[in-house]
């Protein structure tokens, strides 16, 4: 299988008013990688993400996605390579889960799902993300983890190789939350994908990420594998937690 990196070199995003974001983000991560992105609320995460997977043009740096150690793929742009679930989406009204699914097939190869042409096993995908019995469900009608389980059900569809995931255990219980990271992790062993994650859940991001990076006050102030990351100590810190009997 094709190796795959993304890598980043003093990437910088600053918004119209000149209020710096973030700045020096370097990086370089390799399929089969599970990266979880900490900061407080508003630190830029998102932001940072969105940049990554060409969303947005950083202020400074660059940012791409290379196919070996120094070939650039075509364009990190690529819709085929990349797929994005941001932190909130509006539900489309008239459509029910299997055509949310199958909108990209079936554009792309204008047909149905009942035509039996799609490439992608859709009845698989359903099943794995407990969706089966709500194929037919207008997406209105879904509860909140339900309807975070469609907009992740589609990116597993879209078989990329780059998944930008902002926050996608919000809204999962227990049991979905679990399954989750039981799926991220065979994604990207099986596709040697790599998948790019912003959490709030620290357990979340312990059990799933074998990498953690953070951002604080507009700096990039971690990159490391997991374990030292859980070992340093330093997540108090990072969030500015205070021992409440000081
Ligand atoms: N276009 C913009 N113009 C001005 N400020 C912006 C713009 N986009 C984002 N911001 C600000 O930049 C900061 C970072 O936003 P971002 O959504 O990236 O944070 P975050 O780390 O993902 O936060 P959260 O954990 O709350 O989701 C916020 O203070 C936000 O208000």
């Amino acid at each position: 299988m094709t190796p795959i990196f993304l890598k980043s070199l003093d990437l910088a995003y600053a918004v119209k008013s000149g209020k710096i974001l973030f700045r020096n983000v370097s990086f370089e991560f390799t399929g089969g990688d599970i990266i979880c992105l900490l900061g407080n609320n508003g630190a830029g995460k998102s932001t940072l993400l969105k940049v990554c997977a060409g969303l947005l043009e950083p202020s400074y740096g660059q940012v791409s996605l290379l196919k070996s150690q120094d070939d650039l793929l075509k364009s990190h742009k690529n819709r085929k390579s990349i797929s994005w679930l941001p932190q909130q989406l509006i539900r489309p009204e008239n459509f029910n889960v299997i055509e949310f699914i199958s909108l990209s097939d079936f554009l792309n190869r204008n047909t149905s799902y009942l035509s039996n042409e799609l490439s992608i096993d859709y009845d698989n995908i359903l099943r794995d993300f407990d969706l089966m019995h709500l194929k037919n469900t207008e997406l209105v009608d879904l509860s909140g983890g339900e309807w975070k389980r469609v907009q992740l059900a589609r990116i597993w569809a879209s078989k990329a190789k780059v998944l930008f995931l902002d926050e996608p255990e919000s809204d999962l219980d227990a049991r979905h939350k679990h399954d989750l990271i039981y799926k991220c992790k065979l994604y990207a062993r099986e596709n040697q994908s790599i998948i790019f994650i912003t959490s709030h859940d620290l357990f979340f991001a312990r059990e799933i990420a074998n990498k953690i990076c953070a951002l604080s006050d507009g700096l990039w102030v971690w990159n490391s594998d997991s374990d030292f990351f859980w070992r340093s100590n330093i997540v108090q810190k990072l969030y500015g937690i205070r021992n409440s009997l000081e």
